[in-house]
């Protein structure tokens, strides 16, 4: 397994944090001498980045926030749901109404994963992880396969859709391996709840 995504979703325990620890006051004396444990690992920080990202988002019903990583783990876009750079979300409706599609937020909304997509600070994003807070629409999974991103890690999906499915048939043909990372829905709703 590619030593980046090692420790999907696990979180280290009070032991791990701490093995040469003996719960001895003394351990304060000097400060420590060993190196810290209970760092977070790069899947809980590239989602956590993920989940505030989101908290940019001026949709009033869902909110998403995408992570673009590299193989070095570095971040190179990121990005939120949110209206067209020039189209005032104050003027441009966020609404749900699929009776009158131009009344609605779908027919303007910029995707997260588009939007990291775009705005990628790198010259490309091949071999790269996406994270997301939610499954991407078959829309963005075109983009995220012609751009050359080989792994989704998502927390939420909305797996009866068909704009999710038709996501999945595209990844499954494409070799873009998709990830469930609902463990994250917990560090998610701490940070959320921070906002
Ligand atoms: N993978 C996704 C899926 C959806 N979005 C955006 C598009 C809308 O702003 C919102 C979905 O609205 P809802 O139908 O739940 O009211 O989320 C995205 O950015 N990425």
């Amino acid at each position: 397994m590619n030593s980046a995504i090692r420790g999907l979703g696990e979180t280290p325990t009070k032991a791990e944090r701490n093995p040469n620890s003996n719960g001895d006051s003394n351990d304060d004396k000097g400060g420590p001498t060993t190196k810290r444990t209970d760092f977070i690992t790069w899947n809980d920080y590239f989602m956590a980045v993920a989940c505030l990202a989101s908290q940019r988002s001026k949709d009033p019903n869902t909110q998403v926030g995408a992570v673009i990583v590299n193989e070095e783990n570095k971040i190179v876009g990121t990005g939120y749901n949110g209206m067209p750079n020039g189209c005032s979300d104050d003027e441009l409706p966020w609404g749900k109404d699929v009776d009158n599609y131009l009344e609605s937020k779908y027919a303007y909304v910029v995707h997260a994963e588009m939007n990291a997509i775009l705005n990628k600070n790198a010259s490309s994003v091949k071999g790269c992880r996406l994270y997301t807070v939610l499954f991407p629409c078959n829309e963005c999974a075109k983009l995220i396969i012609q751009a050359g991103i080989n792994h989704v890690i998502y927390i939420h999906d909305k797996p009866n859709k068909p704009e999710m499915q038709a996501a999945r048939i595209m990844f499954d043909k494409t070799n873009v391996k998709y990830t469930s990372a609902m463990k994250y829905s917990f560090i998610c709703s701490i940070i959320l709840a921070t906002f």
